[in-house]
């Protein structure tokens, strides 16, 4: 396999450190780039001496692998937790050029399975942390390895099961099961299948979700919503892959991958006591946090190009503003909720560029609000007046609108097409 690597040497780090590096690189015949390229991984070369900066990784690389020169220190650990792999160099020793090799070896191969993967689910992740989930999770799923994903809700983790299956390379199906939406009393026969006769309304026997989950995947989205009375069950399931059809005594073989979704920590669910430790540990032997979009801000601009290039086909660059206005945002529903916002925004068809100004907003003032309290038809019946209607109608806007561009008086000009002015002095006319 030829390999290609992009060394991104931390300021600070020693010239004989890069020299050395660039020397095991050529020995271990490894191409240089001198771009970071996306398929290619990048060798982040540190060192104790570098400098402290907590994003000397750009977004947009590929899969990184830290080279680190002498022992670890905090520092070290600081930027492990942003790359895949690591690699210390002992300086006492020869320099790690098979290890080296290795390295970058499983990551190029990995990066490209995982861009092939990311394209036919048309799914986004620029930012070094959702690289290092995804080799995470393309690792776990390599090795056979069961997936617990934990993060808030609209972070991607349905997404990152269907990945996982598909890392899989397996045969069977992905068989999901969402435990919010289960019944107490049919959770048994949704996991496990029944046989006929086992409860009043069982006509005829069927097979439950581990048994669709054969030579594949189960997915057991929400699994911290599954009743206490069905998690006991579960266990020799997990452990030993055979289960027991309600109503029924002969035990079943199947043979599946695992991966559970939840967005609450389930831990806070055990030491609460509605989930259970031996069944945390069956499922738990590799969690992946999903971080929020809001610790991912390099995530955002991508996923809305990619939003807009699903609408209105490819090309479609963001206005600046627009840029800025969407990564002020903290996104509370992650990137359910950018969606949602992008919604607002409407791009001429064919249109190069999305812009502020492309914003729909509810151009009609609904007719009764929540409290059923309609104030225009009040105002008019009480003789206001248009001027008045008009003015309050105004006001209302303007408020909308600074709320919406979290008070820059910019963006909210932008986005009523008045001129920033106008919003200063709505700001000072409040204040004063
Ligand atoms: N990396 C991504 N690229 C493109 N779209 C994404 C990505 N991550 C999430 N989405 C989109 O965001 C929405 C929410 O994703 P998803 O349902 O996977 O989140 P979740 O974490 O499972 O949410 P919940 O906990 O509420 O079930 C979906 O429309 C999904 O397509």
């Amino acid at each position: 396999m030829s390999l290609a690597v992009y060394p991104m040497v931390v300021p600070g780090v020693a010239e004989s450190h890069r020299a050395q590096c660039l020397e095991s690189l050529q020995q271990a015949g490894v191409s240089v780039c001198t771009q970071p390229f996306p398929l290619s991984p990048c060798l982040v070369v540190a060192s104790e001496s570098c400098s402290d900066e907590p994003d000397v990784i750009p977004p947009g690389v590929g899969l990184n692998c830290l080279l680190w020169f002498g022992a670890p220190t905090e520092k070290f650990w600081r930027l492990a937790c942003r790359c895949s792999l690591w690699l210390l160099w002992d300086e006492r020793q020869a320099s790690p050029v098979h290890p080296l090799r290795e390295k970058l070896q499983a990551l190029t191969s990995a990066q490209a399975n995982i861009e092939r993967a990311l394209d036919a689910q048309g799914l986004v992740a620029q930012s070094a942390s959702m690289r290092q989930v995804l080799f995470h999770l393309y690792t776990a799923a390599r090795r056979g390895v069961d997936v617990l994903l934990q993060g808030e809700s609209g972070t991607g983790k349905e997404q990152l099961a269907r990945l996982y299956h598909q890392f899989r390379r397996c045969d069977g199906d992905l068989a999901t099961l969402d435990c919010t939406t289960l019944d107490e009393g049919l959770a048994g026969s949704e996991l496990f299948g029944h046989e006929r006769g086992a409860f009043t309304s069982a006509h005829r026997s069927r097979d439950g979700v581990i048994a669709d989950a054969d030579n594949g995947t189960l997915f057991l989205d929400e699994i911290g919503d599954l009743p206490l009375a069905i998690q006991p069950k579960l266990l020799r399931t997990i452990q030993e892959r055979q289960y027991r059809r309600v109503g029924g005594n002969q035990w079943m073989t199947s043979t599946f991958g695992l991966v559970c979704a939840s967005h609450v920590a389930l831990e806070s669910a055990v030491d609460a006591g509605n989930f259970r430790l031996d069944l945390y540990h069956r499922i738990a032997a590799c969690v992946i946090m999903v971080p929020p979009l809001r610790e991912r801000v390099e995530d955002i601009v991508p996923l809305a190009e990619h939003y807009f290039a699903s609408r209105c086909g490819d090309g479609v660059s963001l206005s600046g503003p627009l840029r800025q206005w969407l990564c002020q945002y903290h996104y509370p529903g992650n990137v359910r909720e950018l969606y949602q916002r992008l919604r607002l925004i409407q791009p001429e068809a064919g249109a190069a560029q999305a812009c502020l100004s492309d914003m729909v907003m509810p151009c009609s003032i609904p007719e009764r609000s929540a409290t059923g309290d309609n104030w225009i038809h009040q105002s008019v019946s009480a003789g206001l007046g248009l001027d008045a209607i008009k003015e309050r109608a105004t006001r209302e806007a303007k408020a909308s609108a600074l709320r919406l561009c979290d008070d820059s008086c910019k963006q909210a000009a932008q986005l009523l097409g008045v001129s920033e002015r106008t919003l200063q002095l709505y700001k000072s006319e409040l204040s004063g």
